[in-house]
């Protein structure tokens, strides 16, 4: 099992990059692209869903992700932020990649439950949120209100896919610099 992936990593490693990124925005679609009546967790109604679980928890795709993801992360960023649950295995895959640590922004936590933030986070740190799927921005913006409260610069986002809601705009709104690999039309859909 494992010779059959190293070898796809060898195979993948002679095609030009606008090949590669080319070969995964079809895997992507293929493993995650789902059509159908959906409401989304920010309450708006649309006809196709990503299912971010399907994309990143296939090694062949995470692994290239990561990498693509990688180069989005601005150099002089010390800590990668993950929000909890989809963008974990996402944030973690990004970390192997880089070599950055990683901390795990919990969902909302209510007064009195479990820390905000696990893993390390320090004041003054420059940190870049990783997100999976975009739609408004909201859970990404909530996870940089928690970064900031604990004194670190959460200044930039990196998504995989922005659904082109106005989450572009929400983040400059917020002074948060966003950058993303894909977007639906770059997938071929809309
Ligand atoms: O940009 P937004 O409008 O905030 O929507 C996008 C968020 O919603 C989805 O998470 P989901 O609610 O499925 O949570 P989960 O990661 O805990 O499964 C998605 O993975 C993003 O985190
Ligand atoms: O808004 C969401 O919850 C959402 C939309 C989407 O396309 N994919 C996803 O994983 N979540």
């Amino acid at each position: 099992m494992r010779r059959g992936i190293d070898l796809l990593s060898e195979n993948r490693l002679r095609l030009s990059r606008e090949e590669a990124l080319a070969e995964l925005r079809a895997d992507i679609v293929r493993a995650a692209y789902v059509e159908g009546d959906f409401v989304f967790a920010s309450g708006l109604r649309r006809g196709y869903y990503f299912d971010k679980y399907l994309f990143e928890t296939r090694p062949a795709i995470l692994r290239r992700l990561a990498r693509f993801l990688a180069e989005l992360v601005p150099e002089g960023t010390e800590r990668l932020v993950a929000p909890a649950l989809g963008a974990v295995a996402l944030g973690t895959a990004i970390s192997l990649e880089s070599g950055l640590p990683l901390a795990i922004v919990r969902p909302d936590p209510e007064p009195g439950s479990p820390r905000a933030i696990e893993g390390e986070l320090y004041a003054g740190e420059n940190v870049a949120l990783i997100e999976d799927v975009v739609v408004t921005g909201g859970r990404a913006l909530r996870a940089i209100s928690r970064v900031r409260e604990a004194g670190a610069n959460a200044r930039h986002a990196v998504a995989v896919l922005d659904r082109r809601e106005g989450a572009e705009e929400r983040f400059a709104e917020h002074s948060a610099s966003y950058a993303y690999l894909f977007t639906p039309e770059d997938l071929g859909i809309d």
